[in-house]
């Protein structure tokens, strides 16, 4: 038997609030999400508090054993690299400006994840919910015409059905990692906040990058709860630590990278930690990534856990709900390219 097991556990609270962290990290955890499904409470609890040291301490960790099929992830990277090959003009067709509900195409340089920076060197194309529920963020997605790209939005939403899967088993995990019963996300994420965005990033020159301002994605930290990316072989994810050191997620065949994103540091209070990161691609090749960011349902509010919650950690963050949060959020970042 675990030892862990026979200590008592503390009162609510307690533990939560007054957690000890050790941000310095210099490596990411990688997870096992074999036991996820076990039948056996203890395994999961043992499960749940890798998941936890990993949420407390880095706010990045990487799942092996999951259950997306490599074929549906191959359908929508290959689907990927033949939407972003399509002309420009085509691209722009679906120019994500043209959506109330930030669905489409943002095209080189229209994103500006950093405040500092001059602009992201990446391309992206967005989707949710096929049928999104009603509130801030809804809007039909948008897709290239059938004879255009053929099979690429039944691609794309293959994969996608596979990940939010993937996400919603999540949850459980989260919600005992934070002494919560397993259930306590259920009724918050009925219709999760799921919006997934296929990502290219050209080789980086140099000559482009020579005053440091134009990155392949800014330093930021994500909106939701939290994101399951896929990356291919190219690499170039960093993540920042206390220290300010930037510490390289690099791609581990058969992983997604599961990094948490300031929902959760507000449901936390930020016990959880929503880590800084940024994109360079040095490497020579093209890049692509698909991150899946996971919320809650939108309308429900950002409020702190009590258990993340004491004298000495007073609340830090004001209650919004979710849905604003994230159409705020996404506003900022699209000002950059609206404006020109
Ligand atoms: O492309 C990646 O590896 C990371 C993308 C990312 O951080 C984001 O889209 O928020
Ligand atoms: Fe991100």
């Amino acid at each position: 038997m675990d030892p862990r097991l026979e200590i008592p556990t503390p009162a609510p609270g307690f533990l939560l609030a007054n957690e000890r962290t050790e941000s310095s990290f210099e490596q990411i955890p990688v997870i096992d999400l074999n036991d996820a499904a076990s039948r056996d409470p203890a395994t999961r609890r043992a499960l749940a508090d890798q998941i936890r040291d990993a949420c407390v301490n880095v706010g990045f960790f990487y799942v092996k054993n999951h259950p997306v099929p490599e074929d549906a992830i191959a359908g929508a990277i290959n689907a990927a690299g033949e939407f972003f090959a399509l002309p420009t003009p085509a691209k722009l067709a679906l120019d994500i400006h043209k959506s109330t509900s930030f669905k489409g195409y943002t095209a080189l340089l229209g994103e500006n994840t950093d405040p500092e920076g001059r602009g992201d060197l990446h391309e992206g194309f967005d989707i949710g919910w096929e049928q999104p529920a009603a509130g801030p963020m809804s809007g039909a997605n948008v897709w290239p015409p059938d004879a255009a790209l053929p099979g690429f939005r039944a691609r794309v939403l293959a994969y996608y059905h596979a990940a939010v899967e993937l996400g919603q088993s999540l949850f459980p995990l989260f919600a005992l990692a934070l002494d919560l019963p397993e259930t306590f996300f259920d009724d918050k994420t009925t219709t999760p906040a799921a919006i997934m965005r296929l990502l290219h990033y050209p080789p980086q020159q140099p000559a482009v990058d020579d005053d440091g301002r134009v990155i392949g994605i800014g330093a930021h930290t994500d909106y939701e709860c939290f994101t399951i990316l896929w990356q291919d072989a190219a690499g170039g994810l960093q993540v920042q630590n206390a220290d300010g050191k930037w510490i390289d997620a690099v791609p581990i065949p058969g992983t997604f990278v599961i990094n948490l994103g300031d929902q959760f540091a507000r449901w936390t209070n930020d016990v959880f930690k929503s880590t800084v990161h940024r994109v360079t691609n040095r490497s020579g090749r093209e890049r692509y990534s698909m991150p899946l960011f996971f919320g809650t349902d939108y309308d429900v509010p950002l409020e702190p856990l009590p258990s993340c919650v004491s004298p000495d950690r007073p609340a830090r963050y004001e209650v919004v709900m979710a849905g604003e949060y994230v159409k705020r959020r996404l506003e900022e970042t699209y000002a950059h390219s609206q404006a020109d």
